[in-house]
């Protein structure tokens, strides 16, 4: 069984899904089990990602509604993306909210994750190879509200199903190589890293575009979850982390 999580890019369009969908018959092939994160479609002006979402409450006060608004985009993204698979003959399932199982507190717009509840997961993988999950959000402990687990909080949330799946891997889909010497679109000279230690990965991490999420970088490093870091579009062997 392993993880894959999708990002803005990756689900942008109906093409580049299609590429999501070829990932995921290949991973079901190899693995036979795979469990999908994904975000919200595209990048700021895309209809539907985080920042066009946000805008819709640009005096937003209540981080309530905030944090529910932008949960809106990876739940469009997820059911989306099921529907798609189940069109070319994948048949998969979405999970989210409560049977999602990511509990959280109630700090809106950057929760902390205080438990995780595989029941649903495994229960679907009784009858699914692939599962759908939208990232970034999680349900609050206290008042079942949608809460998010800040900026680029799929891949937290891709790393956490990896460690409490106890996943063979976590693999993230992105418009890079993998990562690289440095961020290939401000310095076209840099160069792929095939393998390096979280250690090494924790320090190419640099706001503001992390090629992963901090936080997602720290628990993988905790837990010892293994990652691959790799190309949507090319057939590179990306990076692998390792200890
Ligand atoms: N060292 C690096 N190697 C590769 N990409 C990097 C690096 N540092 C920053 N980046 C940036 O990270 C981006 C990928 O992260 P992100 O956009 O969050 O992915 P996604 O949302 O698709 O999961 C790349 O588009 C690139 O601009
Ligand atoms: N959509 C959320 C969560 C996320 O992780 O997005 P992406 O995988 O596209 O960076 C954000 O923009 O913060």
């Amino acid at each position: 069984m392993i993880v894959q999580k999708y990002g803005g890019v990756a689900m942008q369009n109906y093409t580049s899904r299609q590429r999501v969908i070829a990932h995921i018959q290949k991973a079901i092939n190899d693995h036979q089990k795979v469990l999908v994160v994904v975000s919200a479609m595209g990048r700021r002006g895309s209809h539907y990602a985080t920042d066009t979402l946000l805008e819709l409450m640009p005096n937003a006060n209540n981080r309530v509604e905030a944090d529910l608004l932008s949960a809106c985009g990876e739940l469009i993204s997820s059911s989306v993306l099921s529907s798609e698979l189940n069109n070319e003959g994948i048949p998969a399932t979405i999970l989210y909210g409560k049977k999602a199982g990511i509990f959280t507190n109630d700090d809106y717009g950057n929760a902390e994750i205080l438990q995780v509840d595989t029941f649903h997961l495994l229960e679907g993988f009784k009858d699914h190879s692939c599962i759908v999950v939208p990232g970034f959000q999680g349900i609050s402990e206290y008042t079942s509200n949608f809460t998010t687990l800040g900026r680029g909080g799929s891949d937290l949330t891709a790393v956490v199903y990896g460690h409490h799946l106890n996943a063979e891997l976590v693999e993230f889909y992105k418009d890079v190589p993998g990562v690289m010497t440095s961020d290939p679109f401000i310095n076209q000279g840099a160069q792929l890293i095939p393998s390096m230690t979280y250690n090494e990965l924790h320090k190419v991490i640099i706001e503001p575009v992390e090629i992963i999420q901090k936080r997602a970088a720290i628990f993988a490093a905790l837990h010892k979850v293994p990652l691959h870091i790799r190309s949507l579009y090319k057939e590179s062997d990306g990076t692998k982390i390792i200890e």
